[in-house]
């Protein structure tokens, strides 16, 4: 199969059992680079269907302390763009789940569109999220990244119209992430949204999957959105437990988070 449709296909793969994807984020050079490979590496081997990596940038407008933090951190080792493709490729090479990048417009600009959605699927990435570019505008990077091969990601929101929800979901691929609160990344104690009555209003417009994210604290948490979708994202949690590994690997503190929210989302 081509990179592109891997994605899809894995959640409807999963759908199809009755079962919730798990999609797990982490910015990609926290730590350093081999840490985001074998971080990557546990989170899948543990019970991740997807793993979104996050391209650390000065002004991540969209994400709270726990991510802008992780994105400093990243940044201050040095971590670049191409240094995050060849941490693709090493994943890749024991790894054949999907993986996604999330990153602001201005680095993916800087490298060159097409050059970056090449370079990218190359290295075995299938999709993208690029949360500062407006649907408006998004035109160049998608066709870029379809004649790659790769999803571009829409974030809908509860606030998003269905007038724009009908034009997003027409040109999306991949699945439709919808964004549980209008703010930040970043776990909450509680999710306010009607969740059901939300991800109803995008199922109209759309069969692609939808998950759910932004503020999903915890196994817990991630069961209850999960009812309302077909997987959720998990960021933040799973940042806050690197960040806070200590003497424990990182890659075992994630891992140990990723295998609870699995069990979770197995027992609803
Ligand atoms: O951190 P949270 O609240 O669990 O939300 C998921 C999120 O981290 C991840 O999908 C993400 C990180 N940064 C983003 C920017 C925009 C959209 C999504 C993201």
């Amino acid at each position: 199969m081509s990179a592109q449709g891997l994605i899809t296909d894995c959640l409807e793969k999963l759908r199809s059992k009755g079962r919730k994807g798990l999609i797990a984020y982490i910015t990609a050079g926290d730590l350093n680079l081999a840490a985001t490979v074998e971080i990557a590496r546990q989170m899948f081997a543990n019970g991740a269907d997807v793993i979104e990596l996050g391209i650390p940038f000065s002004d991540p407008l969209a994400d709270g302390p726990v991510i802008q933090q992780a994105s400093c951190r990243a940044l201050a080792a040095g971590v670049d763009l191409s240094g995050i493709l060849h941490a693709v490729e090493n994943i890749r090479r024991d790894c054949p789940q999907p993986i996604i990048l999330m990153g602001y417009y201005n680095p993916l600009y800087q490298y060159g569109i097409r050059q970056f959605a090449g370079d990218a699927a190359a290295a075995g990435v299938n999709g993208l999220i690029v949360p500062d570019l407006p649907f408006e505008e998004s035109a160049p990077l998608r066709e870029a990244a379809l004649e790659a091969g790769l999803d571009l990601i829409p974030l809908v929101a509860p606030t998003t119209t269905d007038g724009r929800l009908h034009k997003i979901t027409k040109a999306a691929t991949g699945f439709i992430y919808c964004v549980s609160v209008a703010g930040v990344t970043g776990a909450r104690a509680e999710i306010k949204t009607d969740l059901a009555a939300f991800t109803a209003r995008v199922r109209c417009h759309t069969n692609l999957p939808l998950a759910v994210g932004f503020g999903i604290a915890g196994p817990e948490q991630a069961a209850r959105a999960a009812v309302h979708c077909d997987a959720v994202v998990i960021g933040s949690a799973i940042v806050k437990a690197i960040a806070e590994s200590g003497m424990v690997s990182p890659a075992v503190c994630a891992a140990g988070l990723v295998e609870r929210l699995r069990f979770a989302l197995d027992t609803i």
